[in-house]
Formats: structure tokens, C-alpha cells, sequence
């Protein structure tokens, strides 16, 4: 499968990383472009296409991704529009915010016909193969869907939902993991006050977060669950998970997510 990825920024960058250490698509099955040559040279180094042209991009891909910005979205489809062949070229935006049927007026061409279109939303972990990835299928058949799927869970995980679903998606796991983030850095700067070293710190806090999602994904309970393993009564950890939640802890969790939606 030949796949154009148009934008190399942040996540078009990480998508194109993730697909190439895979190992399921050649690095010359991926073709990246973006308007700066400068922006380009790391995905050459990886024997990845590059180009300054979109259009020659998307030329020949059997998947062409459009990464740019929400706002530049239109500009890039029209541009690419006149040469796309939608009887071989399945389009899928990842641009947040992007409607389907948004899309689908951008791609419709004069005679009515519109490519198999997807919209998928990644998350950053794409480039090293752990993305949270939401699919909707805007136009796709069954073929299609299946092959965008299997795309997609190269370089992760992911789940086919309603449209109306995405934005929640988003904000849990595409937005979430810069929530997770944080938690690791607060966690990191509490370790340095308790005095480790910055570097040792944040060691211990990425080992405790893997094994806390090691053990939840192992065993499938509820968290609450394991946590009460852990709390002793009159103990340590429930000193500190109370104080947390006097600070609002999870109130900010939910405040956040919903607030990113
Ligand atoms: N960053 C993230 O974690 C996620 C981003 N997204 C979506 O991905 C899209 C891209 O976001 P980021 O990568 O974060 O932004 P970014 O600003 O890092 O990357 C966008 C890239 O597009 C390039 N670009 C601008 N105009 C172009 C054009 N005409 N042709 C080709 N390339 C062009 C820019 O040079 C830039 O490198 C957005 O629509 C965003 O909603 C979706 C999920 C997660
Ligand atoms: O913050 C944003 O708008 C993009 C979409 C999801 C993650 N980053």
C-alpha cells in the first residue's frame, strides 16, 4: 500500500515515523510532503519520498493523509482534487474539527463523484507505535474501512466510531495524552521535592505509570479495584490520594477533558 502524507508536522511527521518502524510498509511506499525542503531532510534520511508538491504526493498513493492544519485543510484538498482518481484513492483528513460532511463538499468533484473518505485521529505515540487512533468512516466501504483499520492498527490501536463520538475520542486520547504527560511531570517535580534527582524521578514515575497500565490491561479491573490493594487503612496512600482529591484531582481530570471536547 502506497501512502501519501501531506504536512509534516507534528502528527503528519509522526504518522509517516510510525508507519516506516512498523515494518509493514517500505519506507518507499511513504511519501511525505510539506512546503519547506528543510522540514523534509529526517524523513529522507529514513529513505522516505519526499516533496514540495503536494500534488506529486498524492500522486500513485493508494492512501493519501491530509495532515495540515484545520484551516488549511480546503486549500490542500483543492489543490490536490484535479489529479486525485477516486476510483483507486482513499482519501482520510486527521485535521480535528474537520466535519465529514465538511469534507466530502471539499472532494466532491463536478460530475458528483467523491473518493472513499475517512477521518482519523491519532494520537502524538503514532510515531513509535502506541497511537489511541479514532476511524469515521465518512464514505467507505467495507474494503476500504478494513484496509484504513489495518493502517491504522500497524502503529496501534484503533476503534471505529459515529461521528458524534469523535470530539470525546479526541479530547480522551488524542488530547489525553498530553494529559498523561502531565501527570508524569507533576509526579516528576513532586519526586525532585521529595528529593530525587530530576532525571531519577521521572525513571520512577514512567516505570509506576507502565506497571499501572501493565496491571490494569493484564488483569482487566477496574482501577478503583487495584487501588484498594494498594491503600492500606490508616496508611500512606490514602493520606496522599485524599489530598489530592481536597486539591481537586479528578475533578480537574474531568473538568479538562470535557473542556478540550
Ligand atoms: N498534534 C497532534 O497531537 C494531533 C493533531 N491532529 C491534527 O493534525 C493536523 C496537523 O496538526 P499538527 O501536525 O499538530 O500541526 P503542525 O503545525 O505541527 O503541522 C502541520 C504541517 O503542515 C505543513 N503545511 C502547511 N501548509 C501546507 C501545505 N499547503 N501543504 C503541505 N503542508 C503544509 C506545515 O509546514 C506543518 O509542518 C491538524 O489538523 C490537527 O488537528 C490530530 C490529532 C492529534
Ligand atoms: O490540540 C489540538 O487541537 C490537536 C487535536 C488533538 C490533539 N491536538
Amino acid at each position: 500500500m502506497k501512502i501519501a502524507v501531506i504536512g509534516a508536522g507534528a502528527m503528519g511527521g509522526a504518522m509517516a515515523e510510525g508507519f516506516v518502524h512498523s515494518g509493514r510498509f517500505l519506507p518507499s511506499d511513504i511519501t511525505v510532503s510539506a512546503p519547506h525542503e528543510s522540514t523534509l531532510e529526517r524523513f529522507a534520511a529514513l529513505g522516505i519520498r519526499t516533496t514540495t508538491d503536494n500534488r506529486h504526493a498524492a500522486e500513485g498513493a493508494d492512501v493519501v493523509i491530509v495532515a495540515v492544519k484545520p484551516w488549511l485543510v480546503e486549500n490542500v484538498i483543492s489543490g490536490i482534487k484535479p489529479m486525485l482518481d477516486y476510483s483507486t484513492q482513499t482519501v482520510v483528513s486527521v485535521a480535528a474539527g474537520v466535519s465529514g460532511d465538511r469534507l466530502t463538499a471539499m472532494l466532491a468533484k463536478e460530475d458528483g463523484s467523491r473518493p472513499e473518505t475517512f477521518i482519523a485521529i491519532p494520537n502524538i505515540a503514532i510515531s513509535v507505535g502506541c497511537s489511541m487512533t479514532f476511524i469515521v468512516a465518512v464514505n467507505g466501504d467495507a474494503t476500504a474501512t478494513e484496509n484504513i483499520e489495518d493502517m491504522f492498527n500497524s502503529v496501534g490501536s484503533s476503534l471505529i466510531v459515529d461521528e458524534h463520538l469523535l470530539g470525546a475520542g479526541t479530547a480522551l486520547a488524542s488530547c489525553g495524552i498530553a494529559y498523561a504527560m502531565r501527570y508524569v511531570r507533576a509526579a516528576s517535580e513532586g519526586g525532585v521535592e521529595l528529593g530525587f534527582k530530576a532525571g531519577a524521578a521521572r525513571d520512577i514515575v514512567l516505570q509506576t505509570v507502565k506497571g499501572a497500565v501493565a496491571l490494569l490491561q493484564a488483569n482487566g479491573n477496574h482501577p478503583e479495584a487495584e487501588i484498594d490493594k494498594v491503600t492500606t487503612p490508616g496508611g500512606l496512600t490514602i493520606r496522599g490520594l485524599n489530598e489530592m482529591e481536597r486539591a481537586g484531582f479528578t475533578n480537574a481530570v474531568i473538568r479538562g477533558l470535557v473542556g478540550s471536547k
